[in-house]
């Protein structure tokens, strides 16, 4: 563990001692998400150099009047780490998912949460008809050929036509409907399977993911994981897809089977796939790496430049609303 402002002077520490502690459960370097002037407002402390429950072994004083916690997306806060911060009051994390922070337990004792809102979803969205169109049109795999000095485009198998495709968005929240924009300027057809039928929007729904898959050529999964997504998109949803069919995931890994899409994708059941998003992250599937039909990016959905800067400012206003009884500006709970 390292206390934040260690380095600082002394005086500065007791300074310290009257701000509310922050704790930083995210990778090393997360820290730097706070920057003045809200780095400067609250007393940072960060962990990462050890699991949280070395740190409260060691830093008991500090557990225990931790009031706030600032963690990053794929940092799980499960009940038993909750339970190590006896004071913990609020929970801001620098996703719009928030599959990784128990939320139960949360309400149950009384802990508020802040997320990213909508901010990412614009570049979720373009990512998603990113990968949609690379697979689609095959352009990561024709740079690989042309860089194997295969000139001759048609040494990889056809491309096909992203204008006119089916597409159904599984999810269609802020992202989904964001996806939907975007390929409506594709001439594609869209159609849709959510929780809940939207009454505003124009494209057919379907209450079912394998009747949504027989009506499409294309599925983007827009929507949360929880118990009733979790592994969504099964075999039976993707043989209903059908063999051209293309699956693009920028919601959870664990939305599909990954292990039976692997399958279906060697077996050419589908036709292709485009993931940002890994069962098992932060490593991926390495039978992922010697598929042609699949392109693959490292959860980068929300890593534009434009939204780092948003989300270090919206993190910093969050924690000041909120220690200021003011509020949460991008609730959760
Ligand atoms: O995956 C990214 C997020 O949840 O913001």
């Amino acid at each position: 563990m390292e206390d934040q402002n260690q380095c600082k002077t002394s005086d500065q520490q007791l300074q310290n001692l009257n701000l509310p502690k922050v704790l930083l459960h995210g990778p090393p370097g997360f820290s730097s998400v706070l920057q003045p002037p809200y780095s400067e407002k609250f007393h940072l402390l960060n962990h990462s150099s050890l699991p949280l429950h070395q740190f409260a072994a060691t830093h008991p004083h500090h557990c225990a009047t931790v009031a706030a916690v600032l963690c990053d997306g794929g940092y799980p806060l499960t009940v038993d780490m909750l339970s190590l911060l006896p004071s913990l009051r609020l929970v801001v994390t620098a996703s719009a998912g928030t599959d990784h922070v128990d939320l139960d337990e949360c309400r149950r004792r009384g802990i508020q949460v802040a997320g990213a809102g909508n901010l990412f979803s614009e570049d979720v969205a373009d990512l998603a008809v990113a990968l949609l169109i690379d697979v689609v049109m095959k352009i990561s795999a024709a740079d690989r050929s042309l860089r194997k000095r295969h000139v001759d485009s048609r040494a990889i198998t056809y491309a096909s036509k992203v204008t006119g495709k089916r597409v159904g968005i599984v999810g269609l929240g802020r992202i989904g409907l964001e996806v939907a924009h975007r390929l409506e300027a594709l001439n594609c057809k869209v159609s849709y399977n959510s929780r809940k039928q939207k009454p505003f929007v124009p494209y057919p729904f379907y209450s079912n993911v394998v009747d949504l898959a027989t009506n499409t050529n294309v599925l983007v999964l827009c929507c949360a994981l929880n118990d009733q997504t979790r592994h969504i998109i099964n075999r039976e949803v993707m043989v209903a897809l059908g063999k051209g069919g293309v699956i693009v995931n920028v919601g959870r890994g664990a939305l599909i089977h990954e292990k039976e899409l692997l399958k279906c994708l060697m077996e050419g059941e589908i036709e292709g796939a485009g993931l940002d998003v890994f069962e098992n992250e932060p490593l991926v599937d390495e039978h992922f790496f010697s598929l042609d039909n699949v392109v693959l990016s490292p959860h980068a959905g929300f890593s534009t430049l434009e939204s780092y800067v948003a989300i270090c400012q919206l993190l910093g206003r969050n924690l000041e609303a909120f220690f200021s009884d003011n509020p949460l500006i991008t609730p959760v709970i």
